[in-house]
């Protein structure tokens, strides 16, 4: 069955239409999610959401726990996770009020913990195509049913913040090839992955970074006005995914459920225990 997750980026702190609406706190082996998670069904197919930040906005690019928020969508049972995220644009034809239905990323953050598994329990998943090709099948389909401007595929450059790009870094993004810039996907996306979860992130841009030279640099006024102009755009995008996918579920088409298959490297014999017990979350299907 599907279960929709959705994690609320900067502006979105709540979604509207939920039936059996209920905050939930879930507890994991890394600790407390950003929030409470907020549980019902639209649709009637299940969702959860979860702001990213924190309602009130509270965590920084770098002190949200992305590894409690994707144990704690698992642990809810959420089989298909959406990011809805701020970014910059890199691209003229990419505007302002524009989706992106990132995907590609380039993860130049180094502050984070980016992965469950460590010492004792070593896995390696490929994350060559991070994002699944249904979910973003779906996200393009809601998106472009409000009207907005969507472009489908893009390069996300995810940088660990919290201060926005430099004028010299914002051009050597453009000439990597990258079509936008966030805080927040990566390790998400990575994450999600090793989570056995398909992952989609649909961007919302909200200005040109500090490369356009019509444009002034990024200001955050600027990103407050674009996102309060898109949020109901945003909102109205995740209410009409449920009616999208449906309740029925397939396996995930490009595998992003079975990722972790053949990627645990540690020996049985020579693997932690206190490791294995925290695993079970997320790769319980292999450990037992
Ligand atoms: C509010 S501007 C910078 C902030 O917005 C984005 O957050 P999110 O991806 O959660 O929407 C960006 O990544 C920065 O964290
Ligand atoms: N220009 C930008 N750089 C990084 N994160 C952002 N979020 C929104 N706009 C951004």
């Amino acid at each position: 069955m599907t279960k929709i997750g959705i994690i609320g980026g900067s502006g979105v702190y709540d979604i509207d239409g939920l039936e059996n609406r209920k905050w939930v706190a879930v507890d994991t082996p890394w600790g407390a999610p950003s929030d409470e998670l907020l549980t019902g069904t639209l649709n009637g197919v299940d969702m959860v959401f979860l702001p990213r930040h924190g309602r009130g906005h509270v965590q920084t690019p770098s002190t949200v726990n992305y590894r409690a928020n994707i144990a704690a969508l698992k642990i809810l049972g959420v089989t298909d996770v959406f990011s809805v995220s701020a970014c910059g644009s890199f691209r003229e034809n990419m505007a302002p009020g524009d989706f992106v239905i990132v995907d590609q990323f380039i993860d130049r953050t180094f502050a984070r913990e980016k992965s469950f598994f460590g010492p004792g329990l070593v896995a390696h998943v490929s994350v060559a195509h991070p994002t699944c090709e249904r979910l973003m099948d779906a996200a393009e389909t809601a998106a472009k049913a409000t009207g907005t401007t969507v472009h489908r595929g893009g390069t996300y450059l995810a940088m660990e913040g919290p201060q926005f790009s430099s004028m010299a870094e914002s051009h050597m993004y453009r000439a990597w090839g990258c079509d936008v810039i966030g805080m927040t996907n990566m390790p998400e996306a990575k994450l999600a992955r090793e989570a056995e979860l398909c992952y989609a992130s649909i961007a919302m841009i909200t200005d040109y970074d500090s490369w356009h030279p019509d444009h002034g640099a990024v200001q955050i006024t600027d990103i407050i006005a674009t996102l309060n102009g898109n949020s109901a755009n945003a909102k109205q995008t995740v209410a009409n995914l449920p009616a999208i996918l449906g309740t029925e579920r397939a396996p995930c088409p490009c595998g992003c459920d079975t990722a972790l298959e053949y990627a645990i490297m540690t020996a049985p014999d020579k693997r932690d225990g206190t490791m294995v017990e925290k695993l079970k979350v997320i790769a319980g299907r292999l450990l037992g």
